[in-house]
């Protein structure tokens, strides 16, 4: 058999952990071939090996049968290697071409040439369906948009070999079904794929073969069609793992969150939550559905104490908490799983146990009379790991940048869950985790919930918002279209509610 390429027998450790453990990854002409494991396992180390961004202590590489050396990503584009990483690496006040040729920029009679630049890329944008402007900025484009100019940066440096790393994690449903389609073009026209992903799904709809990996060891390469995705996610954790969530009847206790007429503006000045009002009360999770860029961002970040509100209650447990800080929030009992986890959740540059008592640590046990008291942090800090299988390389004392994307969400999701506050405000928290991970934070919110505690969930994802929420509030264009029971609900209402139309229900 002839590959376009092969790792052999790779190898890579970093200080107290073998991220790449002997992993053996082949990759036919054509074919789309994704790289399945759990959070942590070394897919992101194998992919930044093949790009030159690692330098792997064992193991060999080679590209159309013949050995290389990838010392940097140079090499590796020259080699016919190109990645979309999973945040972008583009400047937001150029446009497409000047993104695009940056670094490769032809002068013609003293002049970089964008002209013939955009030519070129107009004409690969319509030869792989792309629809892109090459005059356009990227500040003024859809994260879909920019997606697609990462793409074309690959095609227009004549790369055959592409690697997507976790690409549909920030597209809406529509975009995903666009990506899937703009891939199947780049095969056909005879581009070989790698897929990062951790949706079976997705797996299943696109990939030809898929190599499994578990805690930086290769498990299996699985032909797609001939597998399940119960097989597949059996192979990837090394356990079985239930795709539904398990949940009684809601047992319901008195309001603990009560929003009424809220407004809120966003970053531009206009409104973007148009009088707002619902109730979530203790023992019920709230989901919030809805098309990304319909309000729910600003919703939460007034909710929480990120974004200033202009008129309006938000009343917690009895009390109005909309003009309090973000401290005085959580004192009162509120709780943040935020979206943006680098912006929010994490100061990335700390230990793994100081970001554990971001928001405690002036209180006891982990502080008294102003002075830190280190056992006391690493025994809580080693306990939230232990608990939440929080993976990384050196434990409390890993520095929390270094540790993989899902477990860093881990983290976050471990701190404030363990914080039991009345009113958790959770947005997109299972975002880049593996199955089994997503399977083990549901069942900790609906034990949450089961305290007698209240859960706002805002998620894009619809499966995770009707198997999860208890209620669902709809939002399109700033207001709540109506609320709807879980049990009563399906997609395609759902869908019809987020384009709109008014739900079974009215809004409260
Ligand atoms: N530069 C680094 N320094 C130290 N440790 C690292 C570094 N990069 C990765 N690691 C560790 O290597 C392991 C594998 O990480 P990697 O990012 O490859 O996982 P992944 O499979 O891509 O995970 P995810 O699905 O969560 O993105 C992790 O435990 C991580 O903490």
């Amino acid at each position: 058999m002839d590959y376009v390429i092969e790792m052999l027998n790779i190898r890579k450790e970093f200080p107290g952990i073998v991220a790449n453990d002997n992993i053996t990854l082949q990759v036919i002409p054509g074919e789309i071939h994704a790289l399945l494991g759990e959070n942590g396992a070394g897919k992101s180390t194998l992919m930044s090996i093949l790009f030159g961004l690692y330098k792997p202590d064992k193991g060999i590489i080679k590209v159309k049968g013949k050995e290389v050396n990838i010392t940097n990503p140079n090499v590796a584009t020259q080699l016919g290697i190109g990645m979309v990483h999973q945040h972008f690496k583009l400047v937001h006040n150029f446009t497409v071409t000047e993104n695009i040729i940056l670094g490769m920029e032809e002068v013609r009679g003293g002049a970089i040439d964008i002209k013939s630049a955009a030519n070129r890329i107009e004409e690969l944008s319509k030869l792989y369906g792309l629809k892109v402007d090459p005059y356009a900025k990227i500040e003024d484009i859809s994260v879909g948009m920019q997606q697609r100019v990462e793409i074309l940066k690959m095609l227009y440096r004549n790369a055959e070999i592409l690697i997507f790393d976790e690409p549909t994690a920030v597209l809406t449903p529509q975009e995903v079904g666009e990506l899937m389609n703009i891939m199947r073009r780049l095969v056909k026209e005879g581009k070989s794929i790698i897929l990062i992903t951790h949706k079976l799904k997705e797996i299943k709809a696109i990939a030809d073969r898929c190599t499994i990996i578990r805690k930086g060891k290769g498990i299996a390469t699985v032909e797609v069609a001939e597998t399940s995705t119960e097989k597949m996610a059996e192979l990837m954790v090394g356990r079985k793992v239930s795709f539904s969530v398990q949940k009684a009847e809601p047992v319901l206790k008195d309001v603990y969150l009560k929003v009424e007429n809220l407004i809120v503006k966003d970053n531009r000045g206009l409104e973007a939550v148009k009088n707002v009002s619902f109730e979530i009360r203790g023992g019920e999770i709230l989901g919030l559905a809805g098309v990304d860029g319909n309000g729910q961002t600003e919703l939460v970040e007034a909710i929480t104490g990120l974004r200033k509100v202009e008129s309006g209650k938000i009343i917690l447990n009895g009390q109005e908490i909309q003009n309090l800080d973000v401290r005085k929030r959580s004192e009162v009992g509120l709780g943040h799983i935020p979206e943006d986890r680098h912006k929010h959740g994490l100061v990335l540059d700390f230990y793994l146990e100081d970001n554990m008592i971001l928001e405690n640590y002036y209180k006891e046990p982990f502080s008294s009379r102003g002075i830190l008291n280190r056992t006391e942090i690493r025994k809580y800090s080693d306990r939230l790991i232990n608990e939440f299988d929080v993976r990384s390389g050196q434990g409390s004392k890993t520095i929390t940048r270094s540790m993989s994307g899902g477990n860093q969400q881990k983290a976050i999701i471990a701190r404030e869950i363990d914080k039991s506050p009345l009113v958790l405000i959770v947005a997109q928290p299972t975002r880049g985790l593996d199955v089994g991970a997503i399977e083990y934070i549901h069942k900790r919110l609906v034990e949450e919930r089961d305290k007698g505690k209240a859960i706002l969930l805002f998620s894009l994802e619809l499966d995770e918002i009707l198997n999860v929420s208890d209620r669902i509030a709809v939002m399109y264009e700033g207001n709540i279209v109506g609320i709807v029971d879980s049990k009563q609900t399906n997609e395609n209402e759902l869908g019809l509610m987020m384009a709109g139309s008014k739900g079974g229900h009215e809004s409260e």
